[in-house]
């Protein structure tokens, strides 16, 4: 049955006021079914961050309607919202935002010891999540001991730890030669599959945007058009 996992309904977000006033997305419709791998592409500044932000709730749209696993964000109260968000949706940035005093093991256990799952399960929950990202070898490795490449896959495993129903990434392999960047396009291809994750991620890597399922063009704010890939995830 198809299922709807991400809507957005006629969304605006403005940042600003008066004469600073920057229409960021402007009346954006696009709905993300469960299993999709959707790449969002366009220039720099067309809006795909905030588009993203809207998605993990991180941020409420000027306008219009977004609902993100049933439910509508822009009705939720900051404490159900913050829910959704640390329990449900996975997300990765480019600047890997991994805690420098911790190795890669307390990285990837953090979501989960801050939810209350057991220290035990924590760990070996990521224990397998990085032998699965290929790094069992660094779990007792700092962020600074690492390359560029494994530490995205130490953020990419992180994000997966409370097996998010969305997974949401921002430019995840910006910063990564073509090899790391390979490796972590590959790693976002199995993740739908082994573990039934909705991926939508933004990019300026045509690599990455071939891997999706779907590619979404975006410019000044709006989608421009639509093409499927051809490739499920
Ligand atoms: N916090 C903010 N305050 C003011 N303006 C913002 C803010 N965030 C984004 N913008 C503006 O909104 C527009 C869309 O930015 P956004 O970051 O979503 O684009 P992007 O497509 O992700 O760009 P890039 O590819 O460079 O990351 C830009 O004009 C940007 O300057």
């Amino acid at each position: 049955m198809r299922r709807v996992v991400a809507l957005l309904d006629r969304v605006s977000k403005q940042y600003g006021s008066g004469e600073n006033a920057t229409w960021a997305l402007r009346s954006v419709c696009l709905e993300i079914e469960q299993g999709e791998f959707v790449a969002l592409v366009g220039p720099s500044g067309c809006g795909k961050s905030s588009l993203l932000h809207l998605l993990a709730g991180i941020d409420r749209p000027s306008q219009g309607r977004v609902v993100v696993l049933g439910q509508s964000l822009g009705e939720l109260e900051e404490r159900k919202l913050t829910e959704l968000r640390l329990g449900r949706i996975g997300i990765v940035f480019q600047f890997f935002n991994l805690l420098p005093t911790l190795t890669a093991e307390e990285n990837v256990e953090l979501p989960g010891l801050l939810r209350g799952m057991a220290p035990k399960e924590a760990r070996q929950r990521a224990r397998a999540l990085l032998e699965e990202v290929g790094l069992s070898h660094r779990g007792r490795h700092r962020p600074e001991q690492m390359s560029g490449g494994e530490m995205q896959r130490v953020a990419v495993a992180r994000a997966l730890l409370l097996e998010p129903a969305l997974v949401l990434a921002d430019e995840p392999t910006g910063n990564l030669d073509s090899e790391a960047s390979q490796t972590v396009i590959e790693l976002f291809r199995d993740l739908g599959r082994r573990h039934g994750a909705t991926l939508v991620l933004a990019t300026h890597s045509q690599e990455v945007a071939a891997a999706s399922s779907r590619i979404v063009r975006m410019r000044d704010g709006q989608i421009l058009g639509e093409e499927p890939v051809g490739r499920k995830p």
